[in-house]
Parts: C-alpha cells; structure tokens; sequence
C-alpha cells in the first residue's frame, strides 16, 4: 500500500498563489511538477498539491477531496462550508468593506435601507445587514464591482480593499468595515488520523517560520559595566546572552527581538553606549 499523502489545495494562479507556494518551499517542502499539470508532489515531505480555482476550494475541503487549503478567512466565511480554519498565515491581509460615492452623505449603516448594494460576496453582506437591521437590495456580481455605482447599478459597493487605491480611483470613500481577512489554512472534517499526523508536522514548519518573520536576531558590543542597563531595555525570547568580549571591560549582548520593537528602542541602545549594532534575520525559530 502506498502511503498516504496530504492534499493541500491552493489557488491556482492569483493572489494567493505565490505566497503559499513560498511558504510551503520555506517549510522545506519541494514541489517537484509545475502547476500546468494542476496537481503536483513534493519529494521530501508526503504532500500533493491541487492547484484549483479559489472559490472552489472551501467545497472540496468539506468533501474530502482536499484535505487542507490555503484561502482566504473572507472566503471562508462567504462559501459557509463545513471546513476548520486551523492557522492564520499573516499574508493577503484585506477587509470587506462597504464604501459610497465620495462625498455622498453616510451615517453609518443605517444609510444603506433601501439601497442598492452590488458585491462579490452576497452572503458575508447579507449576514452585516441582518445584524445591523438593514434591508438592502443586494446586486451580486463577479468583479469589477467599484464600478457599479459610476454606471448606475447600484448605490454602494461591498468589496474587498487593502491600499484603498481602487476605492480612490473609482471616486469611492470606505465606510464600513464588513469583515476583516488574511490567508488562513482551512482543513476538512474528513481528514484521517494518518493526514492529520502529516498536517500536524506541517502545522509546525509553518508556526516556526511564521514565528521567525517579524523577529531579528540582535548583536551588539556594550561597554560591561552598561551590560544589566543595556538588558532592561531588551524583550528577550528568555533573557539575552551575555559573552565577554577579548578587549577587557566590554561584552557582546545577543537576543531575539520583534523588529518593529527594535526600531523604538535603538537611540537608547546607543545612548547606553551599545556599538556595533548587528541586526540579523531569522529563517525558522522552533517554539
Ligand atoms: N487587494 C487585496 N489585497 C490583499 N488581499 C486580497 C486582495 N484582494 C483579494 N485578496 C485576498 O486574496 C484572495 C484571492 O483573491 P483573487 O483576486 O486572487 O482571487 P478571486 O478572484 O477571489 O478567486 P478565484 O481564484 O476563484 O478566481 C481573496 O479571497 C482575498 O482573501
Ligand atoms: O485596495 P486595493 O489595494 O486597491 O485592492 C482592492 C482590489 O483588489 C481586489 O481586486 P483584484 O485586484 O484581486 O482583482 P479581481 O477583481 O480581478 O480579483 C479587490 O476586489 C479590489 O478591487
Ligand atoms: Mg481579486
């Protein structure tokens, strides 16, 4: 019997796609096909990847067809399947948002009564509706949906915004926020004790590398009798390391640091009388 392999659906080409691949290819994972072939392996690790549309992937993880996907919360959310969101990935951050025509007036979601609303996603809008008690029309379309109120269709838009920059092109002003979103693995309910072993130990690569991306290793030489100064200033993992240095009366203090942290502590370092600051990255860090 051959073993059994986990079946991670990704997006076949779009917004999503590169990032997973690059995730997966960070947890060591090496796939061998490219995704013309639509389903790839790895050589190195007990995966198959399908390579499919992204709307579609909630419903074959609620089949079993896929064990995992790597999609986004939003579509999660929208596609209302039985699937299991098991970790956040931190890319493809996004919100759903309702907007209107700049300058038009808007005072909170009770605007929207009696108002044309077109979307991509009818089923996370309706859900915002109900709990704020609105009846709206809602116009479902595909994409390109900013464009809606400019040709007529409707009053007000529903759809997903990171820069803003489309909202703004489109003369549109964000309002509300329908939802917030990032790329997540979502897993079946199907999924056997053998694949769940295998998703288990990606689940791991996956936290130590996602662990290891805001953090910087940091070194620097400090005069020794600033050393304890210098260690108050530092959120370590644990506690910093301390080693002497050759030159006497100097030593080298090393720690993990979260990388925006670092950047509102550094004129102190250096008015404690740090030197030599070395800021390195991390590739995995094993929690
Ligand atoms: N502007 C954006 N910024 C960040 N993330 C986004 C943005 N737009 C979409 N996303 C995220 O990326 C996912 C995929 O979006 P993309 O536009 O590539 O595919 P799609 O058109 O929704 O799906 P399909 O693959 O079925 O055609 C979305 O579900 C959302 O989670
Ligand atoms: O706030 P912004 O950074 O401008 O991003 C928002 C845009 O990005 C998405 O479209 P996408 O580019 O994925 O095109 P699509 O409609 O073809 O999916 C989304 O549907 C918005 O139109
Ligand atoms: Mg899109």
């Amino acid at each position: 019997m051959s073993t059994p392999k986990l079946r991670i659906a990704v997006q076949k080409s779009g917004r999503l796609l590169d990032e997973s691949i690059q995730l997966l290819k960070e947890c060591g994972i090496r796939i061998d096909n490219g995704r013309d072939q639509l389903k790839a392996s790895a050589r190195n690790f007990p995966v198959e990847v399908l390579y499919l549309r992204n709307s579609d992937i909630p419903q074959y993880i609620q089949d079993g067809v896929a064990d995992i996907g790597i999609i986004g919360e939003n579509t999660v959310i929208e596609k209302n399947k039985d699937v299991r969101v098991v970790q956040q990935l931190g890319f493809s951050k996004c919100r759903l948002s309702l907007a209107t025509p700049k300058g038009e007036q808007y005072d909170g979601p009770k605007s929207l009564n009696g108002k044309r609303i077109a979307t991509s996603y009818p089923i996370s809008l309706q859900q915002f509706l109900d709990r704020e008690g609105i009846t709206a029309e809602i116009h479902e379309i595909s994409g390109s949906v900013e464009i809606a109120p400019n040709i007529g269709l409707a009053d007000a838009i529903c759809d997903l915004v990171s820069t803003g920059s489309t909202l703004f092109k489109n003369g549109l002003e964000e309002q509300d926020i329908v939802l917030k979103s990032e790329a997540v693995v979502a897993a079946s309910p199907k999924i056997d004790a053998e694949r769940q072993a295998i998703l288990d130990k990606l689940l791991f690569r996956v936290k130590s590398v996602l662990a290891a991306k805001n953090k910087k290793y940091l070194l620097m030489n400090v005069p020794t009798d600033k050393v304890s100064e210098v260690t108050n200033l530092l959120p370590g993992m644990r506690s910093p390391t301390v080693l002497p240095l050759v030159e006497e009366g100097w030593s080298s203090v090393h720690t993990v640091i979260a990388e925006d942290k670092f950047w509102d502590i550094i004129d102190q370092l250096r008015t404690t009388g740090a030197e030599g600051i070395l800021i390195v990255p991390i590739d995995k860090m094993i929690l």
